[in-house]
Protein backbone atom coordinates (compact mmCIF):
# COMPACT_ATOMS: atom_id res chain seq x y z
CA UNK A 1 0.00 0.00 0.00
CA UNK A 2 3.13 2.52 -0.18
CA UNK A 3 2.80 4.26 2.64
CA UNK A 4 5.76 6.58 1.66
CA UNK A 5 3.71 7.41 -0.93
CA UNK A 6 1.01 8.14 1.15
CA UNK A 7 2.55 10.08 3.49
CA UNK A 8 4.09 12.28 0.43
CA UNK A 9 0.68 13.20 -1.08
CA UNK A 10 -0.80 13.49 2.65
CA UNK A 11 2.20 16.05 3.21
CA UNK A 12 1.54 17.99 0.27
CA UNK A 13 -2.29 17.97 0.92
CA UNK A 14 -1.78 19.43 4.29
CA UNK A 15 0.68 22.23 2.91
CA UNK A 16 -1.83 23.12 0.24
CA UNK A 17 -5.15 22.83 1.38
CA UNK A 18 -4.26 23.53 5.36
CA UNK A 19 -7.29 23.12 6.84
CA UNK A 20 -9.81 23.48 4.17
CA UNK A 21 -11.33 19.69 3.42
CA UNK A 22 -12.29 19.95 -0.13
CA UNK A 23 -9.58 21.61 -2.62
CA UNK A 24 -10.75 23.94 -4.60
CA UNK A 25 -9.60 24.19 -8.53
CA UNK A 26 -6.89 26.24 -8.14
CA UNK A 27 -5.49 23.94 -5.50
CA UNK A 28 -6.01 20.92 -7.31
CA UNK A 29 -3.80 21.89 -9.95
CA UNK A 30 -1.02 22.86 -6.72
CA UNK A 31 -1.38 18.82 -6.06
CA UNK A 32 1.64 18.02 -8.59
CA UNK A 33 2.01 14.61 -6.39
CA UNK A 34 -1.23 13.94 -5.94
CA UNK A 35 -2.22 13.83 -9.83
CA UNK A 36 1.13 12.19 -10.70
CA UNK A 37 -0.17 9.31 -7.78
CA UNK A 38 -3.66 9.24 -9.68
CA UNK A 39 -2.28 9.09 -12.96
CA UNK A 40 0.03 6.13 -12.35
CA UNK A 41 -2.59 4.21 -10.46
CA UNK A 42 -4.30 5.19 -13.91
CA UNK A 43 -1.11 3.74 -15.91
CA UNK A 44 -1.21 0.53 -14.34
CA UNK A 45 -4.79 -0.72 -13.75
CA UNK A 46 -7.12 1.39 -16.53
CA UNK A 47 -10.80 1.19 -15.52
CA UNK A 48 -11.47 0.96 -19.23
CA UNK A 49 -8.77 -1.77 -20.32
CA UNK A 50 -9.70 -1.90 -24.10
CA UNK A 51 -11.31 0.34 -26.48
CA UNK A 52 -13.83 -1.52 -28.82
CA UNK A 53 -15.27 0.31 -31.43
CA UNK A 54 -17.22 -0.93 -34.36
CA UNK A 55 -14.68 -1.41 -36.36
CA UNK A 56 -12.10 -4.07 -36.66
CA UNK A 57 -9.59 -2.13 -34.90
CA UNK A 58 -9.25 -2.62 -30.84
CA UNK A 59 -7.16 -0.39 -29.01
CA UNK A 60 -5.33 -2.39 -26.18
CA UNK A 61 -5.46 0.37 -23.62
CA UNK A 62 -3.87 -1.91 -20.91
CA UNK A 63 -1.11 -3.61 -23.06
CA UNK A 64 0.33 -0.07 -24.01
CA UNK A 65 0.46 1.15 -20.60
CA UNK A 66 2.48 -2.27 -19.34
CA UNK A 67 4.59 -2.53 -22.26
CA UNK A 68 8.23 -1.84 -21.63
CA UNK A 69 8.55 -0.52 -25.37
CA UNK A 70 6.99 2.72 -23.69
CA UNK A 71 7.45 2.13 -19.67
CA UNK A 72 10.56 2.02 -18.02
CA UNK A 73 9.66 -1.08 -15.26
CA UNK A 74 5.71 -0.92 -16.79
CA UNK A 75 5.04 -3.62 -13.49
CA UNK A 76 5.96 -1.10 -10.63
CA UNK A 77 4.24 1.78 -9.20
CA UNK A 78 5.87 4.71 -9.57
CA UNK A 79 4.64 8.12 -9.41
CA UNK A 80 7.63 10.27 -10.01
CA UNK A 81 7.78 8.58 -13.83
CA UNK A 82 5.50 12.40 -14.58
CA UNK A 83 7.56 14.25 -12.54
CA UNK A 84 9.05 15.69 -15.59
CA UNK A 85 6.19 14.70 -18.06
CA UNK A 86 6.77 17.71 -20.41
CA UNK A 87 10.57 17.24 -20.86
CA UNK A 88 9.93 13.65 -21.20
CA UNK A 89 10.40 11.52 -24.86
CA UNK A 90 7.73 9.46 -23.86
CA UNK A 91 5.54 8.68 -27.29
CA UNK A 92 2.42 10.44 -27.80
CA UNK A 93 -0.65 8.27 -26.96
CA UNK A 94 1.14 5.90 -24.48
CA UNK A 95 -1.07 7.04 -21.77
CA UNK A 96 -4.52 6.41 -22.97
CA UNK A 97 -6.98 5.94 -19.57
CA UNK A 98 -9.74 8.38 -21.39
CA UNK A 99 -9.02 7.42 -25.02
CA UNK A 100 -8.00 10.19 -27.05
CA UNK A 101 -8.69 12.58 -29.97
CA UNK A 102 -12.63 13.31 -30.46
CA UNK A 103 -14.20 11.04 -28.67
CA UNK A 104 -11.84 11.16 -25.66
CA UNK A 105 -14.18 10.81 -22.01
CA UNK A 106 -16.30 13.33 -21.21
CA UNK A 107 -16.22 12.64 -17.55
CA UNK A 108 -12.40 12.81 -18.07
CA UNK A 109 -11.83 15.81 -15.83
CA UNK A 110 -14.93 15.05 -13.76
CA UNK A 111 -13.64 11.80 -12.41
CA UNK A 112 -9.99 13.49 -11.97
CA UNK A 113 -11.75 15.32 -9.63
CA UNK A 114 -13.71 13.03 -8.05
CA UNK A 115 -10.63 11.53 -7.23
CA UNK A 116 -8.34 14.53 -6.14
CA UNK A 117 -11.36 15.26 -3.72
CA UNK A 118 -12.08 11.88 -2.23
CA UNK A 119 -7.90 11.21 -1.87
CA UNK A 120 -7.38 14.56 -0.18
CA UNK A 121 -10.35 13.59 2.24
CA UNK A 122 -8.91 9.99 2.90
CA UNK A 123 -5.27 10.62 3.50
CA UNK A 124 -5.38 13.48 5.42
CA UNK A 125 -7.41 11.11 8.20
CA UNK A 126 -6.36 7.95 7.38
CA UNK A 127 -3.51 5.77 6.68
CA UNK A 128 -4.35 2.43 4.49
CA UNK A 129 -2.76 -0.93 4.57
CA UNK A 130 -4.06 -3.91 3.34
CA UNK A 131 -4.16 -6.92 6.07
CA UNK A 132 -1.19 -9.19 6.38
CA UNK A 133 -2.17 -12.23 4.74
CA UNK A 134 -4.35 -10.16 1.68
CA UNK A 135 -3.43 -11.41 -1.39
CA UNK A 136 -2.83 -8.52 -3.18
CA UNK A 137 0.30 -7.54 -1.15
CA UNK A 138 2.59 -8.00 -4.57
CA UNK A 139 -0.18 -6.42 -6.89
CA UNK A 140 -4.32 -6.41 -7.45
CA UNK A 141 -5.79 -9.33 -8.47
CA UNK A 142 -8.61 -9.34 -11.06
CA UNK A 143 -11.09 -11.90 -10.74
CA UNK A 144 -11.17 -12.38 -14.53
CA UNK A 145 -9.88 -9.78 -17.38
CA UNK A 146 -12.09 -8.45 -19.81
CA UNK A 147 -12.63 -4.73 -21.26
CA UNK A 148 -13.25 -3.09 -18.43
CA UNK A 149 -10.93 -3.86 -15.14
CA UNK A 150 -14.08 -3.71 -12.51
CA UNK A 151 -13.89 -7.16 -11.06
CA UNK A 152 -11.16 -7.21 -8.50
CA UNK A 153 -11.48 -10.27 -5.87
CA UNK A 154 -11.99 -9.46 -2.01
CA UNK A 155 -10.40 -6.77 -1.10
CA UNK A 156 -10.50 -6.04 2.69
CA UNK A 157 -8.21 -2.85 3.42
CA UNK A 158 -7.50 -1.51 7.30
CA UNK A 159 -8.08 2.29 7.70
CA UNK A 160 -6.13 3.46 10.52
CA UNK A 161 -7.28 6.76 11.77
CA UNK A 162 -4.03 9.18 11.93
CA UNK A 163 -3.22 10.62 15.63
CA UNK A 164 -0.25 12.80 14.97
C1 LIG B 1 -11.81 6.78 -14.29
C2 LIG B 1 -13.01 6.89 -14.87
C3 LIG B 1 -13.22 6.80 -16.36
C4 LIG B 1 -12.46 6.19 -17.32
C5 LIG B 1 -11.16 5.41 -17.15
C6 LIG B 1 -13.12 6.41 -18.59
C7 LIG B 1 -12.63 5.94 -19.81
C8 LIG B 1 -13.23 6.16 -21.02
C9 LIG B 1 -12.73 5.69 -22.30
C10 LIG B 1 -11.43 4.88 -22.48
C11 LIG B 1 -13.58 6.09 -23.25
C12 LIG B 1 -13.48 5.77 -24.77
C13 LIG B 1 -12.71 6.86 -25.47
C14 LIG B 1 -12.51 6.55 -26.95
O1 LIG B 1 -13.35 5.85 -27.55
O2 LIG B 1 -11.48 7.00 -27.50
C15 LIG B 1 -14.65 6.83 -22.61
C16 LIG B 1 -15.73 7.41 -23.26
C17 LIG B 1 -16.73 8.10 -22.65
N1 LIG B 1 -16.82 8.37 -21.29
FE1 LIG B 1 -15.51 7.82 -19.85
N2 LIG B 1 -14.26 7.14 -18.38
C18 LIG B 1 -14.36 7.42 -17.03
C19 LIG B 1 -15.34 8.14 -16.41
C20 LIG B 1 -16.41 8.72 -17.04
C21 LIG B 1 -17.45 9.50 -16.39
C22 LIG B 1 -17.47 9.79 -14.88
C23 LIG B 1 -18.31 9.88 -17.35
C24 LIG B 1 -19.57 10.70 -17.25
C25 LIG B 1 -19.83 11.51 -16.23
C26 LIG B 1 -17.84 9.36 -18.63
C27 LIG B 1 -18.44 9.55 -19.85
C28 LIG B 1 -17.98 9.08 -21.05
C29 LIG B 1 -18.67 9.27 -22.35
C30 LIG B 1 -20.01 9.98 -22.56
C31 LIG B 1 -17.88 8.67 -23.33
C32 LIG B 1 -18.17 8.58 -24.84
C33 LIG B 1 -17.53 9.74 -25.56
C34 LIG B 1 -17.75 9.64 -27.07
O3 LIG B 1 -17.79 8.53 -27.60
O4 LIG B 1 -17.82 10.69 -27.73
N3 LIG B 1 -16.68 8.67 -18.40
N4 LIG B 1 -14.41 6.85 -21.26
Amino acid sequence: THKDVQRKARDEILRVLGDILTPTIDQQRELKYLNMVIKENLRLYPPKSCILPKTPIAINIYGIHHSPKYWKDPEEFIPGRFENENDEKREQYTWLTFGSGTRTCLGNNFSLIQQRVMLCALLRKYEVSLPADSIHQDKLHLDHFNSTLTRIQSLHLIFKRRTE
